[in-house]
């Protein structure tokens, strides 16, 4: 497991800065999920933690290192990112999708089935499942797979950005119940966004609350309930009820 560290970040696309001198800390093991309005920046903090976007200012460190003296590989090999929408490859059956990552890497046949075997176990896929393509599978499924493939290294982190917002509502209830259990017992440090107090609630061992690119609040569930620590906090928890 890593920890997380923004150091005095800033971020600008052309005239529009996002983040400014941005500082956090998220702890190992943590489960923090990220809630704002949309162009709030999440998605920016998000992609910093991989590198896909760099700081203009400041510094990312996981584990105390600064992610941009990192091997880009290496990183992204630590880091399982996962996405909403259909991100599979579609010419791409179950097994070969979530052990895309594992190929590129070079593992045996046998370690390659070993591991998908477990990680199918793992996001509730049924083994049937294995060989069928991705418009084969309902949109959970596919969303299961798109997790299972961020997983299929073991990262220390896991960084998801709105993974279940193009499902319906009864898939979306399965797969919190089942991420947040998946969770409690996993070795790994969650980063996942969301639009949705009620899930932030629901998901994250602490809730980050981002209005343009500034942390409104930042604690556990029970904390910005109790006590909110602002009008745009107490809005957004009103909502939530
Ligand atoms: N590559 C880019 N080029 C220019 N502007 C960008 C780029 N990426 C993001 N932005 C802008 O930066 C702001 C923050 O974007 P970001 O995606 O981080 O927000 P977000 O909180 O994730 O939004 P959403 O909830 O809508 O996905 C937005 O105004 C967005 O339009």
């Amino acid at each position: 497991m890593s920890d997380i560290t923004f150091e005095n970040v800033s971020k600008s696309y052309g005239q529009q800065q996002v983040l400014s001198g941005f500082n956090l800390e998220i702890a190992c093991g943590d489960f923090l999920a990220v809630v704002g309005s949309s162009g709030s920046g999440k998605t920016t903090i998000l992609k910093m933690i991989n590198a896909l976007v760099k700081p203009d200012s400041g510094r990312v460190l996981i584990a105390g290192q600064d992610v941009s003296d990192m091997d880009l590989v290496e990183l992204r090999r630590s880091i399982g990112y996962s996405i909403q929408g259909n991100v599979l490859f579609p010419h791409l059956d179950v097994f070969d999708n979530i052990a895309f990552v594992l190929e590129l890497l070079g593992k045996s046949k046998q370690e390659k089935a070993e591991t998908v075997t477990r990680l199918m176990e793992m996001f509730n896929l049924d083994p049937s499942l294995r060989h069928r393509f991705p418009h084969q599978l309902s949109g959970g499924q596919a969303q299961r797979v798109g997790i299972a493939r961020a997983y299929a290294t073991s990262p220390s982190i896991l960084l998801m950005d709105e993974p279940f917002g193009a499902v319906d509502a009864i898939t979306r209830y399965q797969l919190q119940h089942e991420l947040k259990a998946w969770h409690a017992q996993a070795n790994t440090t969650i980063v996942f966004i969301t639009h949705d107090i009620r899930e932030a609630l629901f998901l994250g061992t602490k809730v980050l609350v981002l209005d343009e690119g500034e942390i409104q609040q930042y604690g556990t569930g029970e904390e910005l309930l109790a006590h909110p620590a602002n009008q745009f906090v107490a809005d957004l928890i009103r909502m939530s009820r």
